[in-house]
């Protein structure tokens, strides 16, 4: 992995499009790793993560989530949902060099990341803001994209206009200021015989 990572002689690049969003500032980086990079960081995390299968309480139920996940961070840095609080696992080679990355190109700083692991189509994430007091009232996030391309729903919270990107294998996606306040977001299910898609969010938790 690492030999990719720093010797890829094809370079990758840093310029960015602003998503089309009224109220939020979102970059989207289409190639800000190369491909083989990209590759290779995808085999070494579905390979050396330490993945769950979380579960949910819904309706008295209790229910697989529709993803693998993986959570690091910092010592003290718990996640928390659905009543549910997560220690952190530590930072490994791969998730410390894209953190730097991350940092470099945001200029902001991340103390833990949310690895989610898309197995196939029928793996989602349903419509939702990240706006847990912890993160601040206007976090930005920084969002890699790994493995198959999937489309990436913006939902306006009043407006209801809903605005759909696809995040394809080795871009970054930065969630930027208004987007949690003004904005829902989520990957749907689809029908298509979809390969496997990994998806780093890093997150700053006060
Ligand atoms: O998989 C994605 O692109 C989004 C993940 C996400 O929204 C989250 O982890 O909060
Ligand atoms: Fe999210």
């Amino acid at each position: 992995m690492q030999m990719s990572l720093f010797s890829d002689p094809a370079p990758a690049s840093q310029s960015s499009v602003r998503l089309p969003l009224p109220d939020a500032d979102v970059q989207y980086y289409p190639r800000w790793l190369t491909q083989a990079q990209a590759t290779a960081l995808q085999h070494e995390l579905e390979t050396t993560l330490p993945w769950r299968q979380d579960t949910v309480h819904l309706f008295g139920k209790t229910m697989p989530i529709p993803r693998l996940q993986s959570w690091h961070g910092d010592p003290g840095c718990e996640y928390g949902y659905s009543g549910m609080r997560l220690s952190p696992s530590a930072w490994t080679e791969a998730l410390t060099t894209l953190r730097e990355r991350c940092q470099r190109t945001t200029g902001c700083p991340f103390n833990s990341v949310l690895a989610n692991w898309y197995r196939d189509g029928a793996d989602s994430m349903s419509l939702h803001a990240d706006d847990e007091p912890e993160l601040g009232p206007d976090p930005v996030i920084a969002s890699v994209s790994l493995g198959e391309a999937r489309p990436f729903i913006f939902k306006h919270k009043h407006s209801k206009e809903r605005i759909t990107q696809v995040l394809e294998h080795g871009s970054l996606l930065v969630m930027g200021h208004g987007t949690q306040a003004h904005y829902l977001h989520g990957i749907n299910k689809s029908r298509k015989l979809l390969s496997s898609r990994i998806n780093l969010t890093f997150r700053y938790l006060r």
